[in-house]
């Protein structure tokens, strides 16, 4: 792969550089409630803008549904990449049309542009290679160079990840050659025991990469929104939690191979349980009872991970040499359901472990709640991505800026 170093020693004065970054920040009410995924991009935009380029940066934010939809658009995050550059950046209201092709052609060497969200357009995320090619077309024209940096995109085969590379020269960014640095110790030289804690709410994602890191891992500890999938194939009420009943075979699988193999795969004890899901706007004070996981009410949903769970995934990790973590274990934006979260960070931190954050609501959940990032090992901006990296899996958007 072509460093960005290199990329510059190349000359990059006056041509118009697309930047792919992940700056799918969490939103509350419009407002960034955690900018870290704008900072861990904001090296390699600098460099490029010192060195004269004319800085086109793309990301999608959130899942929209291949349209323009207002709640998802990347203006908050244009403004905060503006703040913290201390330079006007200038915004594209959409993606490939005349207000990016307008904004691309007004920029001056050393200015940058973002366009929006790219998920406004279908051919982004399309699954049908040539509706994804011609969205990748229409990207090409606004940009003579292609510098991968959205790490936490990188496992995702969309247009502006895997097909646009192909259709220019192209680099990777100083962020996905750090984050891939730190990532490959965990795959080439892990040091155990190697404790991995996967929680969040991309539960069918996040079960997928649980074969691998059956036969990699020592102990599994599960929370978050995934395990009330477990809970329910191991025969327990969950009420209303996050539920994927389509996977609970295969989660039965696992317990299985888990059993076999000697893998310590630990569910929660006891679960923070409500009849309703929090006011995150408010943050109103939540009404729950803490329950333990084989009895928790047809009416109720898991929101958090109990205090006894809190101390025996505690336990899990203490001995650990190497701790892997991504994915809330509670509903953390709200102060109630955010003990569980907080409990596991703090375990990270007590332990002399070699510690790796995976994750944009993971990261997010360790600065809000206070912790000093630099107790952990690594805070990656990647959850799906860094997973999927340590699986072995061959990630579209690292293969595309190979060669
Ligand atoms: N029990 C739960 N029920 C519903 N949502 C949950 C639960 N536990 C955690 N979450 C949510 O999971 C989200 C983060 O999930 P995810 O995107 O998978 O993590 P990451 O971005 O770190 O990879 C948070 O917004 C959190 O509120
Ligand atoms: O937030 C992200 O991933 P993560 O939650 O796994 O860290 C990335 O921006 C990718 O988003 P996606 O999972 O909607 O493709």
């Amino acid at each position: 792969m072509k460093t960005i170093d290199e990329l510059l020693a190349e000359g990059v004065k006056g041509k118009r550089v697309f930047v792919r970054a992940d700056l799918n920040v969490p939103l509350a009410e419009g407002t960034i409630t955690d900018d870290g995924r704008i900072r861990a991009v904001q090296p390699t935009i600098e460099k490029l803008a010192e060195a004269g380029a004319r800085v086109v940066v793309a990301s999608h934010l959130g899942r929209p549904q291949g349209a323009p939809d207002p709640a998802f658009s990347l203006a908050p995050a244009a403004a905060r990449l503006g703040e913290l550059l201390g330079a006007d950046v200038a915004f594209a209201t959409d993606t490939v049309g005349s207000s990016a092709k307008e904004t691309v052609a007004a920029l001056t060497d050393g200015q940058v542009a973002v366009i929006e969200n790219l998920r406004f357009n279908a051919g982004e995320t399309s699954k049908d290679d040539a509706e994804r090619g011609a969205f990748a077309d229409q990207l090409a024209e606004l940009a003579d160079v292609y510098v991968g940096d959205g790490f936490g995109a990188v496992h995702r085969k969309h247009a502006s990840v895997f097909d646009l590379p192909a259709r220019l020269p192209h680099a990777v960014g100083q962020l996905i050659a750090t984050e891939v640095g730190v990532l490959k110790k965990l795959t080439d030289e892990v040091k155990r025991p190697y404790v991995v804690v996967l929680g969040g709410a991309k539960v069918s994602d996040k079960l997928a990469v649980i074969d691998e890191l059956l036969g990699k891992a020592d102990r599994l500890l599960i929370g978050g929104g995934m395990a009330y999938t477990f809970l329910y194939a191991k025969g327990y009420e969950v009420g209303i939690s996050l539920l994927q009943k389509d996977q609970v075979d295969k989660v039965k699988e696992y317990m299985r191979r888990a059993e076999e193999t000697g893998v310590e795969l630990v569910l929660p004890v006891d679960v923070l349980a409500s009849t309703d899901f929090p006011d995150l706007k408010t943050k109103a004070p939540a009404v729950f009872e803490t329950v333990d996981a084989d009895k928790i009410p047809a009416d109720k949903e898991g929101l958090d991970i109990g205090p006894k769970t809190r101390e025996l995934y505690a336990s899990k990790i203490a001995d650990a040499a190497t701790v892997f973590w991504n994915g809330p274990v509670g509903v953390f934006e709200h102060p109630d359901y955010a003990g569980g979260t907080r409990a596991i960070a703090q375990a990270l931190v007590d332990s002399s472990a070699f510690t790796v954050v995976g994750g944009g609501d993971s990261a997010a959940a360790v600065r809000t709640l206070g912790f000093d990032e630099n107790a952990f090992g690594h805070i990656s901006t990647g959850g799906g991505a860094s997973l999927e990296y340590l699986e072995g899996k061959t990630l579209p958007g690292l293969a595309a800026l190979e060669g």
